[in-house]
């Protein structure tokens, strides 16, 4: 439970997004690609990215300095009788071209070395935003969700904003700050040949445009159908032993090959919306076309006289070269675009409101359980729980049984809120638990569920998530509790095995023994068993159950069971079915009054005697 805590310790609340839209991966509406998002994400940077911003455009004005250099040479050179008479100036020209190329190259250096920086900083920061944030997001919203759309805001995602930040961003302001300057200078030579040849990258701009008419929304299909296809691979990777052991991954394969499909469909739709208007606009923005207009228009002005020979120059030497400025801003914008698609997506998972926190928090006086009249419903339509009410004392132990479906694991999570219950109150020491801050309720629970959950780190540390502080001693004796000593002993690094995906070859039964131990340690007052005894062979169970034993002694328990012989002990048995308490009492009560559970004891005696 601890590191649940510690992720919800650190929490931050969240923040409102404003004028958001549905989003792609957690919904499947397109977005509308907005820049606020983005604008708020990049606060704590906005500093390095002005001065980014700054010497780009600088770099970019300083680059242009050797073109402008050439061709005021030549016009000088051109319009003097002998080059001797202008050598200073074309000398002063050819300082100009050097020392704008060098400055450039520095301004450039800098410049992206401050957008590296804003990257790595920002990254980080909304990567533990993140993190953070998905540690108080309710466990029922990553079951609806699904882990891989997280991923992908936490990849695909994450790597736009460092293309955006790292490099768009400057190419964008590069590339509009040459071709301010460039234009600039051209109408400083002659306005009317200026105006030919922006007319001519108008003309360009405008097919551009037409070309790019429905990228933002081709962009949000093809986003939709990547978080799909991650999805999909997660789950397939999750569920490799079912798909192995059938052969074929039925429902999965088909998912994930749906995704593809629609990705694939998305991306022909894009490349056809697009193909002749880029393909014009390639042609018509290409060098050759803007030269030859530029030429045409030139000579038909130098041969009317209505310009110098010299002034057609710069056009040749500069103007050709926009074109090949404008593809930078054009490539820069399609990156601005895919950052803020990227930068809502995260924003929308950072202001996803977490479980809600009481104003005014409580701290519970003991640790007695009391549902009140609790129901719940996962659709808002049926109830998955209705109306429950009990008790469950310290020192007792309290068992969930009723027919699959009944609303046993349902019940059970609402304690430690996984989910929060649509009617009724669950207090724990009087305190209704919605009061009680998460962290706290949190680390006053063990659970210990049917999925054992191990994370890639040693046995030990794999123990002491219990209780990040407890001693080596203390991991051990916990091990010994839980009836797992021995076999971590004969591990091959003992308590250091690191633990894989594998678990290091260990048994179902011994796996299930670690998280006990792990549970044994933390030492909460409330214990939650879900089906903890399920599909293990008689030696294994007796192993677990002693472990069981040791971790519930003079606690409050609350135990989901399937195999009645399990908790014929109990103190107190709930019989739920379809939700609602059909019979609650003693194992011998429960027998006596011949109703459900009478009947399920009777069934499962006959099915164990056979
Ligand atoms: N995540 C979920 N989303 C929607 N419905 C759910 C979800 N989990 C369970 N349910 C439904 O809620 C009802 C109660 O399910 P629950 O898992 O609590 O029963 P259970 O008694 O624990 O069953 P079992 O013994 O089979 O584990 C069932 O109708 C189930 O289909």
């Amino acid at each position: 439970m601890s590191e649940i805590g510690e992720a919800l310790a650190g929490s931050e609340p969240a923040t409102p997004a404003r004028g958001q839209e549905a989003n792609s991966p957690f919904s499947t509406s397109p977005r509308l690609v907005r820049a606020a998002p983005l604008w708020r994400l990049l606060g704590p940077v906005r500093g390095y990215l002005i001065g980014c911003s700054i010497l780009s455009a600088l770099g970019a004005a300083a680059g242009l300095a050797p073109y402008i250099a050439i061709a005021e040479i030549a016009r000088v050179a051109l319009a003097a009788e002998s080059v001797a008479a202008v050598s200073e100036t074309i000398w002063t020209w050819v300082l100009i071209g050097i020392a704008g190329g060098a400055l450039r190259l520095v301004l450039v250096f800098f410049s992206s070395r401050l957008g590296h920086y804003a990257d790595a900083e920002i990254l980080h920061d909304i990567r533990v935003k993140l993190v953070r944030r998905l540690g108080v997001f309710p466990i029922g919203w990553f079951r609806s969700v699904g882990s891989g759309a997280v991923k992908k805001v936490m990849t695909t995602d994450l790597e736009d904003m460092h293309q955006l930040i790292a490099h768009a961003l400057g190419e964008i302001i590069g590339a509009a700050v040459a071709i301010i300057v460039g234009i600039g200078y051209l109408i400083l030579v002659d306005w009317r040949m200026t105006a030919v040849t922006v007319a001519a990258l108008l003309a360009w701009a405008l097919f551009f445009k037409v070309a790019m008419r429905s990228m933002s929304l081709h962009l949000a299909r093809l986003n939709a159908a990547e978080a799909r296809i991650s999805a999909a691979s997660v789950e397939y990777a999750d569920g490799i032993t079912v798909v192995k052991t059938f052969g074929t991954g039925g429902r999965i394969l088909e998912r994930f090959a749906e995704a593809v499909r629609e990705h694939t469909e998305a991306f022909r739709a894009w490349v056809d919306e697009t193909r002749y208007s880029s393909a014009a606009a390639r042609l018509l923005g290409s060098e050759m076309a803007v030269l030859a207009v530029v030429m045409v228009t030139g000579i038909w002005m130098i041969s009317g006289d209505a310009m110098q020979a010299a002034d057609l120059l710069p056009f040749l030497v500069v103007g050709i070269g926009l074109p090949t400025a404008i593809m930078p801003a054009v490539l820069g914008e399609q990156g601005l675009r895919r950052g803020r698609l990227a930068a809502g997506n995260i924003e929308d998972l950072l202001s996803r409101p977490g479980i809600p926190e009481a104003l005014v928090a409580r701290t519970p006086n003991g640790h007695r359980i009391e549902f009140d009249k609790v129901s719940f419903s996962y659709d808002g339509v049926s109830d998955a729980v209705s109306a429950v009410s009990a008790i469950c004392e310290p020192g007792t132990l309290t068992a969930l049984v009723g027919p699959s479906g009944a609303g046993k694991s349902t019940l059970a999570s609402l304690v430690p809120r996984f989910y929060d219950v649509s009617a009724g109150a669950i207090r724990i020491g009087g305190t209704d638990i919605r009061a009680i801050p998460t962290p706290l309720l949190l680390s006053s629970m063990s659970l210990v569920f049917q999925d054992v959950i191990l994370l890639r780190d040693t046995v030990r540390e794999n123990i002491r998530i219990g209780r990040p502080d407890a001693s080596d001693d203390d991991v051990r004796a916990a091990a010994r509790a839980a009836q797992v000593d021995h076999v971590i002993e004969r591990l091959p690094h003992g308590y250091d095995t690191p633990l894989g995906t594998e678990s290091a070859g260990l048994s179902g039964g011994e796996r299930q023994r670690l998280t006990i131990a792990r549970a044994i340690l933390s030492d909460a007052p409330i214990v939650i068993l879900d089906e903890a005894t399920a599909a293990l062979d008689p030696d294994s169970e007796s192993a677990v159950q002693a472990a069981l034993a040791e971790l519930t002694a003079g606690k409050t328990v609350l135990v989901i069971a399937h195999r009645l012989h399990t908790i014929a002990g109990a103190h107190q048995i709930l019989v739920l079915d379809a939700g609602k308490v059909a019979e609650r009492g003693t194992h011998a009560e429960l027998i006596a009054c011949r109703g459900l559970y009478a009947r399920m004891w009777r069934a499962q005696q006959g099915g164990e005697a056979a």
